[in-house]
């Protein structure tokens, strides 16, 4: 942890992220949808931690509450806590609350929508490691941007990062444009701008989706390195239950704003225990060949999403109980999950 930040101490033992029985909705035209119905989820220093689930379940919307970057409103938290690095954001001053923010990094899906295609990498890094930089305690002296001293130490730290994502030849890319470079090559520099606050926590979501299949995984080797290299702590958004595998120490399921099902990523993946997780392994296609089954039905509208467990209506094993909400269960050690075919009533 730098040392020289201006902001009360964090711990260093906490959990990095303890999400705990989080609700959140969006208060939109059309009514008050129902997004995030219970989120509860943990992340140890030093770990990489899987979020998979089908599209519209809520990954998206957890990692933007992580960052910060949702609008409130719309958006509400109704319940639960967000903690980072010990600290309960809902007890904290906004000042501190935004120098919280600078320890995590955020790799998005598609680098186009971050990097501007006007400046070059050059100007895009210098100004964020800046922006990094003007929170400490340098802080007076980096205001003054424009002098060359400091553009030119920023440009030799953009320059450091770059080769910290195996880029060989950093000044050539630093004087290009993004669309000068490569769809792989501009994920790189994503990487490195990531770590230009000394992050304590990446989170990536579906870093590789606008890749194509022959460098999404060398991206995600080189992901898995730079946190293991930087040591840092990990949240993994995907939809690919093999990646998550590859770089997931522990994985959680989300479906429909609930994190359904969690434990060691192995595990889970061998022997699933929630019908929806089941389900989703039962998708991913075989080498074997044959179609892979899909789950029927849809993701719940979130203006009116069923009452008790919203898997329900698309579980093949749904029963009456299954109109109440069920309780988190731990099933095994590590291993918890959301359903009534577990725990003490299951019988
Ligand atoms: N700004 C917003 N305002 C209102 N509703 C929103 C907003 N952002 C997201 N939602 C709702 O939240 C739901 C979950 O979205 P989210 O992007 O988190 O899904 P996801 O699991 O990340 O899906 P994908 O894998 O496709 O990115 C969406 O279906 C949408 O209904």
């Amino acid at each position: 942890m730098p040392d020289s930040l201006s902001f009360p101490s964090v711990s260093v033992q906490a959990p990095v992220v303890r999400l705990n029985g989080l609700r959140m909705d969006f208060h939109t035209g059309d009514g008050v949808e129902q997004v995030i119905k219970d989120v509860t989820l943990r992340i140890d220093p030093g770990e990489i931690v899987g979020l998979v689930g089908e599209s519209g379940c809520g990954k998206s919307v957890t990692a933007k509450l992580l960052l910060g970057i949702l609008p409130m409103p719309p958006a509400v938290v109704k319940a639960g806590s967000i903690e980072m690095f010990g600290r309960d954001l809902a007890g904290l001053p906004s000042g501190e609350r935004e120098a919280l923010k600078k320890f995590v990094a955020y790799v998005p899906q598609d680098p186009s929508a971050v990097l501007n295609p006007s400046f070059t990498i050059a100007t895009q890094m210098i100004d964020m490691i800046v922006w990094y930089e003007s929170d400490r305690k340098l802080a007076t002296y980096f205001r003054k941007r424009h002098t060359r001293t400091v553009v030119s130490r920023a440009r030799d730290h953009a320059a450091h990062l770059l080769e910290k994502v195996y880029i060989a030849d950093p000044e050539q890319v630093l004087r290009r444009y993004p669309v000068q470079l490569s769809g792989g090559m501009r994920q790189r520099v994503l990487l490195a701008m990531a770590l230009s606050g000394s992050p304590q926590l990446m989170i990536a979501d579906e870093p590789t989706t606008a890749l194509d299949v022959t460098v999404q995984k060398r991206t995600i080797d080189l992901l898995k390195d730079l946190v293991e290299r930087e040591g840092l702590a990990g949240l993994y958004i995907t939809h690919d239950l093999g990646v998550a595998r590859e770089i997931c120490a522990r994985t959680y399921v989300m479906y429909a704003g609930t994190t359904v099902e969690n434990g060691p990523t192995g595990p889970l993946l061998d022997a699933p225990l929630h019908p929806y997780t089941r389900g989703l392994v039962e998708a991913i296609p075989s080498l074997e060949g044959g179609l892979p089954r899909t789950i029927p039905g849809q993701v719940p509208d979130y203006l009116a999403p069923p009452r008790g467990c919203r898997f329900a209506p698309r579980c093949p094993e749904a029963f009456e109980r299954c109109r109440e909400t069920p309780e988190r269960v731990e099933q095994a050690p590590g291993r918890q999950v959301a359903c009534w075919l577990y725990g003490k009533e299951a019988a």
